[in-house]
Protein backbone atom coordinates (compact mmCIF):
# COMPACT_ATOMS: atom_id res chain seq x y z
CA UNK A 1 0.00 0.00 0.00
CA UNK A 2 1.26 3.31 -0.80
CA UNK A 3 -0.06 6.94 -0.31
CA UNK A 4 -2.03 8.34 -2.67
CA UNK A 5 -1.41 11.45 -3.89
CA UNK A 6 -4.19 13.32 -6.66
CA UNK A 7 -2.51 15.62 -8.74
CA UNK A 8 -4.65 17.52 -11.20
CA UNK A 9 -3.70 19.88 -13.95
CA UNK A 10 -5.51 22.53 -14.87
CA UNK A 11 -6.34 23.57 -18.14
CA UNK A 12 -7.53 27.20 -19.62
CA UNK A 13 -9.95 28.78 -17.36
CA UNK A 14 -9.26 26.36 -14.30
CA UNK A 15 -6.34 27.95 -12.30
CA UNK A 16 -7.11 27.30 -8.95
CA UNK A 17 -9.33 24.41 -6.96
CA UNK A 18 -11.28 24.69 -4.16
CA UNK A 19 -10.95 23.85 -0.39
CA UNK A 20 -7.64 22.59 0.08
CA UNK A 21 -6.45 22.23 3.69
CA UNK A 22 -2.90 23.65 4.54
CA UNK A 23 -2.70 24.68 1.05
CA UNK A 24 0.55 25.76 -0.01
CA UNK A 25 1.88 27.37 -3.52
CA UNK A 26 5.25 25.01 -3.72
CA UNK A 27 8.03 25.71 -6.29
CA UNK A 28 9.63 23.12 -7.47
CA UNK A 29 12.47 22.58 -9.59
CA UNK A 30 12.95 20.08 -12.07
CA UNK A 31 16.25 18.92 -14.83
CA UNK A 32 13.26 19.89 -17.33
CA UNK A 33 13.21 23.52 -16.12
CA UNK A 34 10.57 25.07 -14.82
CA UNK A 35 7.31 23.80 -14.52
CA UNK A 36 4.13 26.33 -15.76
CA UNK A 37 3.87 27.85 -12.05
CA UNK A 38 3.99 26.92 -8.68
CA UNK A 39 2.18 23.62 -7.78
CA UNK A 40 -0.50 24.27 -4.88
CA UNK A 41 -0.29 21.11 -2.43
CA UNK A 42 -2.47 20.23 0.17
CA UNK A 43 -5.09 17.97 1.64
CA UNK A 44 -8.82 17.47 0.81
CA UNK A 45 -10.65 14.66 2.78
CA UNK A 46 -7.46 13.46 4.17
CA UNK A 47 -5.96 12.78 1.00
CA UNK A 48 -3.03 14.47 -0.39
CA UNK A 49 -3.35 16.66 -3.39
CA UNK A 50 -1.44 18.82 -5.43
CA UNK A 51 -2.46 21.17 -8.28
CA UNK A 52 -0.99 22.96 -11.58
CA UNK A 53 -2.38 25.39 -14.03
CA UNK A 54 -1.47 24.19 -17.19
CA UNK A 55 -1.35 27.20 -18.47
CA UNK A 56 0.27 29.24 -15.41
CA UNK A 57 -1.87 31.88 -13.56
CA UNK A 58 -2.82 34.49 -15.66
CA UNK A 59 -2.37 31.99 -18.70
CA UNK A 60 0.87 32.62 -19.62
CA UNK A 61 2.10 29.69 -22.08
CA UNK A 62 0.88 29.13 -25.42
CA UNK A 63 -0.10 25.16 -25.74
CA UNK A 64 3.47 24.51 -27.99
CA UNK A 65 5.55 26.31 -25.04
CA UNK A 66 3.96 24.27 -22.00
CA UNK A 67 6.72 22.73 -20.18
CA UNK A 68 5.50 19.74 -20.40
CA UNK A 69 8.05 17.78 -19.22
CA UNK A 70 9.09 19.74 -16.20
CA UNK A 71 5.03 19.29 -15.28
CA UNK A 72 5.47 16.26 -15.22
CA UNK A 73 8.42 15.69 -13.34
CA UNK A 74 7.12 18.40 -10.90
CA UNK A 75 4.43 15.93 -9.97
CA UNK A 76 5.96 13.11 -9.96
CA UNK A 77 8.97 14.29 -7.64
CA UNK A 78 6.51 15.88 -5.18
CA UNK A 79 5.29 12.16 -4.89
CA UNK A 80 2.02 12.52 -6.98
CA UNK A 81 1.04 8.79 -8.19
CA UNK A 82 -2.30 9.89 -10.16
CA UNK A 83 -2.56 12.84 -12.67
CA UNK A 84 -5.87 14.74 -14.14
CA UNK A 85 -5.77 16.71 -16.66
CA UNK A 86 -8.54 18.73 -17.11
CA UNK A 87 -8.79 20.77 -20.20
CA UNK A 88 -11.24 23.13 -22.48
CA UNK A 89 -11.69 21.01 -25.82
CA UNK A 90 -13.86 21.35 -29.39
CA UNK A 91 -16.30 18.76 -30.06
CA UNK A 92 -16.71 16.74 -33.46
CA UNK A 93 -20.20 15.18 -32.07
CA UNK A 94 -23.44 16.60 -31.91
CA UNK A 95 -24.41 14.63 -28.83
CA UNK A 96 -21.26 15.97 -27.08
CA UNK A 97 -22.23 19.56 -26.32
CA UNK A 98 -20.95 22.44 -25.07
CA UNK A 99 -20.97 22.33 -20.93
CA UNK A 100 -20.77 18.30 -21.39
CA UNK A 101 -17.49 16.41 -20.18
CA UNK A 102 -15.87 13.57 -22.15
CA UNK A 103 -13.65 10.96 -20.19
CA UNK A 104 -11.09 10.49 -22.88
CA UNK A 105 -9.36 7.32 -23.44
CA UNK A 106 -7.93 7.77 -26.91
CA UNK A 107 -5.54 10.38 -28.47
CA UNK A 108 -3.90 11.20 -31.86
CA UNK A 109 -1.34 13.11 -32.01
CA UNK A 110 -0.35 15.56 -34.38
CA UNK A 111 1.54 17.62 -32.51
CA UNK A 112 4.93 18.26 -33.82
CA UNK A 113 6.91 21.37 -32.24
CA UNK A 114 7.23 20.11 -28.61
CA UNK A 115 9.84 17.74 -26.87
CA UNK A 116 7.63 14.84 -26.51
CA UNK A 117 9.90 12.36 -24.40
CA UNK A 118 11.84 12.12 -21.05
CA UNK A 119 14.67 9.89 -22.77
CA UNK A 120 16.77 10.01 -25.77
CA UNK A 121 20.44 9.49 -26.55
CA UNK A 122 22.57 7.78 -24.08
CA UNK A 123 19.57 5.92 -22.41
CA UNK A 124 16.50 5.32 -24.81
CA UNK A 125 13.36 3.66 -23.83
CA UNK A 126 9.75 2.91 -25.49
CA UNK A 127 7.10 2.52 -23.55
CA UNK A 128 3.73 1.15 -24.59
CA UNK A 129 0.54 4.15 -24.76
CA UNK A 130 -1.99 1.49 -26.83
CA UNK A 131 -4.13 2.49 -23.90
CA UNK A 132 -2.98 5.97 -22.89
CA UNK A 133 -5.24 6.58 -20.09
CA UNK A 134 -5.79 4.43 -16.89
CA UNK A 135 -9.36 3.12 -17.09
CA UNK A 136 -9.30 2.95 -13.14
CA UNK A 137 -9.17 6.64 -13.21
CA UNK A 138 -10.95 7.82 -15.40
CA UNK A 139 -13.72 5.58 -13.98
CA UNK A 140 -13.13 7.64 -10.90
CA UNK A 141 -13.66 10.65 -12.98
CA UNK A 142 -16.82 9.53 -14.47
CA UNK A 143 -18.18 8.68 -11.27
CA UNK A 144 -16.99 12.07 -9.78
CA UNK A 145 -18.37 14.20 -12.81
CA UNK A 146 -21.97 12.38 -12.72
CA UNK A 147 -22.01 12.89 -9.04
CA UNK A 148 -21.89 16.19 -9.70
CA UNK A 149 -24.62 16.73 -12.06
CA UNK A 150 -22.32 16.85 -15.27
CA UNK A 151 -23.58 15.24 -18.84
CA UNK A 152 -20.08 12.84 -19.01
CA UNK A 153 -19.70 10.70 -21.99
CA UNK A 154 -17.64 7.69 -20.86
CA UNK A 155 -14.83 7.19 -23.76
CA UNK A 156 -13.87 9.49 -26.58
CA UNK A 157 -10.86 9.98 -29.06
CA UNK A 158 -9.05 13.37 -28.37
CA UNK A 159 -7.21 14.85 -31.26
CA UNK A 160 -4.00 17.06 -30.32
CA UNK A 161 -3.24 19.73 -32.84
CA UNK A 162 -0.22 21.75 -32.48
CA UNK A 163 -1.89 25.30 -32.71
CA UNK A 164 -2.14 27.88 -31.16
CA UNK A 165 -4.53 28.80 -34.87
CA UNK A 166 -7.84 26.64 -34.35
CA UNK A 167 -8.78 24.17 -37.16
CA UNK A 168 -9.37 25.11 -40.94
CA UNK A 169 -12.92 23.75 -41.99
CA UNK A 170 -11.16 20.74 -43.76
CA UNK A 171 -9.04 19.52 -41.21
CA UNK A 172 -12.50 20.26 -38.67
CA UNK A 173 -14.15 17.64 -41.13
CA UNK A 174 -11.54 15.26 -41.47
CA UNK A 175 -10.57 14.59 -38.15
CA UNK A 176 -14.61 13.87 -37.25
CA UNK A 177 -15.01 12.00 -40.70
CA UNK A 178 -12.28 10.19 -41.72
CA UNK A 179 -10.33 9.96 -38.49
CA UNK A 180 -13.41 9.42 -35.90
CA UNK A 181 -11.71 11.70 -33.51
CA UNK A 182 -14.86 13.16 -30.73
CA UNK A 183 -12.93 15.76 -29.53
CA UNK A 184 -10.03 18.40 -29.98
CA UNK A 185 -7.97 20.40 -27.96
CA UNK A 186 -4.14 21.11 -27.75
CA UNK A 187 -2.48 20.78 -24.55
CA UNK A 188 -3.35 16.42 -23.95
CA UNK A 189 -0.08 15.60 -25.95
CA UNK A 190 2.70 15.13 -25.39
CA UNK A 191 1.59 15.30 -21.70
CA UNK A 192 -0.52 11.59 -21.63
CA UNK A 193 2.91 10.05 -23.45
CA UNK A 194 5.50 11.66 -20.17
CA UNK A 195 2.49 10.34 -17.68
CA UNK A 196 3.26 6.95 -19.15
CA UNK A 197 6.93 7.51 -19.05
CA UNK A 198 6.85 8.45 -15.37
CA UNK A 199 4.81 5.56 -14.78
CA UNK A 200 2.01 7.70 -13.43
CA UNK A 201 -1.64 6.93 -13.72
CA UNK A 202 -2.99 9.61 -16.44
CA UNK A 203 -6.88 10.46 -16.74
CA UNK A 204 -7.94 13.16 -19.10
CA UNK A 205 -11.67 14.85 -18.57
CA UNK A 206 -12.46 17.04 -21.87
CA UNK A 207 -14.83 20.34 -20.99
CA UNK A 208 -16.18 20.91 -24.45
CA UNK A 209 -16.66 24.58 -24.65
CA UNK A 210 -17.19 24.42 -28.75
CA UNK A 211 -18.16 22.57 -32.02
CA UNK A 212 -15.12 23.17 -33.77
CA UNK A 213 -15.97 24.53 -37.07
CA UNK A 214 -17.75 21.31 -38.62
CA UNK A 215 -20.82 22.01 -37.32
CA UNK A 216 -23.01 23.87 -40.26
CA UNK A 217 -25.23 25.61 -37.71
CA UNK A 218 -22.46 27.01 -35.51
CA UNK A 219 -20.05 28.10 -37.83
CA UNK A 220 -16.65 28.85 -36.80
CA UNK A 221 -14.57 28.84 -33.08
CA UNK A 222 -15.08 31.95 -31.43
CA UNK A 223 -12.56 32.67 -28.40
CA UNK A 224 -15.01 34.70 -26.97
CA UNK A 225 -18.16 32.19 -26.82
CA UNK A 226 -15.60 29.72 -25.39
CA UNK A 227 -14.26 31.92 -22.35
CA UNK A 228 -18.37 31.97 -21.62
CA UNK A 229 -18.64 28.43 -21.73
CA UNK A 230 -15.34 27.65 -20.23
CA UNK A 231 -16.49 30.03 -17.35
CA UNK A 232 -18.87 27.49 -16.15
CA UNK A 233 -17.11 24.50 -16.87
CA UNK A 234 -14.29 25.07 -14.89
CA UNK A 235 -16.83 25.72 -12.29
CA UNK A 236 -17.72 21.82 -12.50
CA UNK A 237 -14.39 21.16 -12.82
CA UNK A 238 -14.11 22.49 -9.45
CA UNK A 239 -16.82 20.48 -8.09
CA UNK A 240 -15.79 17.34 -9.73
CA UNK A 241 -12.39 17.69 -8.36
CA UNK A 242 -13.89 17.84 -4.76
CA UNK A 243 -15.45 14.14 -5.15
CA UNK A 244 -12.20 12.51 -6.34
CA UNK A 245 -10.44 12.12 -3.02
CA UNK A 246 -13.17 10.24 -1.32
CA UNK A 247 -13.28 7.60 -4.10
CA UNK A 248 -9.40 7.46 -4.98
CA UNK A 249 -9.35 6.79 -0.89
CA UNK A 250 -5.54 7.52 1.08
CA UNK A 251 -3.85 4.93 -0.13
CA UNK A 252 -3.55 2.70 -3.31
CA UNK A 253 -2.84 -0.52 -4.37
CA UNK A 254 -0.25 -0.76 -7.34
CA UNK A 255 -1.99 0.05 -10.69
CA UNK A 256 -4.04 -2.86 -11.77
CA UNK A 257 -3.27 -1.73 -15.34
CA UNK A 258 0.45 -1.54 -14.93
CA UNK A 259 0.95 2.40 -15.56
CA UNK A 260 2.94 2.23 -12.72
CA UNK A 261 4.96 -0.24 -13.79
CA UNK A 262 5.49 1.10 -17.36
CA UNK A 263 9.48 1.08 -17.40
CA UNK A 264 9.66 -2.31 -16.38
CA UNK A 265 11.23 -3.49 -19.88
CA UNK A 266 11.07 -0.11 -21.76
CA UNK A 267 14.54 1.18 -20.91
CA UNK A 268 17.25 -0.80 -23.85
CA UNK A 269 20.47 1.09 -23.32
CA UNK A 270 22.50 -0.96 -21.68
CA UNK A 271 23.93 -0.05 -18.02
CA UNK A 272 27.31 0.76 -19.37
CA UNK A 273 26.51 2.46 -22.20
CA UNK A 274 24.01 5.17 -20.87
CA UNK A 275 24.69 8.65 -20.64
CA UNK A 276 25.33 9.68 -17.00
CA UNK A 277 23.93 13.54 -17.54
CA UNK A 278 20.40 12.03 -18.72
CA UNK A 279 20.22 9.30 -16.51
CA UNK A 280 20.98 11.95 -13.82
CA UNK A 281 18.32 14.07 -15.12
CA UNK A 282 15.86 10.87 -14.90
CA UNK A 283 16.29 10.91 -10.89
CA UNK A 284 12.32 11.57 -10.49
CA UNK A 285 11.02 10.01 -13.41
CA UNK A 286 12.64 6.47 -13.90
CA UNK A 287 14.92 6.90 -10.36
CA UNK A 288 13.38 3.41 -9.60
CA UNK A 289 14.54 1.68 -13.02
CA UNK A 290 18.14 3.52 -13.35
CA UNK A 291 19.55 2.88 -9.75
CA UNK A 292 22.25 0.84 -9.46
CA UNK A 293 21.23 -3.14 -8.66
C1 LIG B 1 -9.18 28.61 -24.66
S1 LIG B 1 -9.26 27.90 -26.21
C2 LIG B 1 -7.79 27.02 -26.65
C3 LIG B 1 -6.95 26.44 -25.55
O1 LIG B 1 -7.80 25.81 -24.60
C4 LIG B 1 -7.36 24.50 -24.41
O2 LIG B 1 -6.37 24.50 -23.37
P1 LIG B 1 -6.29 23.35 -22.27
O3 LIG B 1 -6.18 22.07 -23.04
O4 LIG B 1 -5.06 23.62 -21.47
O5 LIG B 1 -7.55 23.44 -21.47
C5 LIG B 1 -6.78 24.13 -25.77
O6 LIG B 1 -6.00 22.97 -25.73
C6 LIG B 1 -6.05 25.37 -26.13
O7 LIG B 1 -4.78 25.43 -25.51
N1 LIG C 1 -12.15 23.81 -31.12
C1 LIG C 1 -11.03 23.71 -30.43
N2 LIG C 1 -9.88 23.31 -31.03
C2 LIG C 1 -8.75 23.18 -30.30
N3 LIG C 1 -8.65 23.46 -28.99
C3 LIG C 1 -9.75 23.86 -28.37
N4 LIG C 1 -9.97 24.19 -27.09
C4 LIG C 1 -11.26 24.53 -26.96
N5 LIG C 1 -11.91 24.43 -28.16
C5 LIG C 1 -10.99 24.00 -29.05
Amino acid sequence: MANTMIGVIGGSGLYEIDGLENATWQTVDTPWGAPSDAVLTGTLGGVDMAFLPRHGRGHVHSPTTVPYRANIDALKRIGVTDVISVSACGSFREKMAPGDFVIVDQFIDRTFAREKSFFGTGCVAHVSVAHPTCPRLGAACFTAAKDTGITVHNGGTYLAMEGPQFSTLAESKMYRDSWGADVIGMTNMPEAKLAREAELCYASVAMITDYDSWHPDHGEVDVTQIIATLMGNASKARDMVAKLPALLGATRDACPHGCDRALEYAILTAPEARDPGLTAKLDAVAGRMLAPA
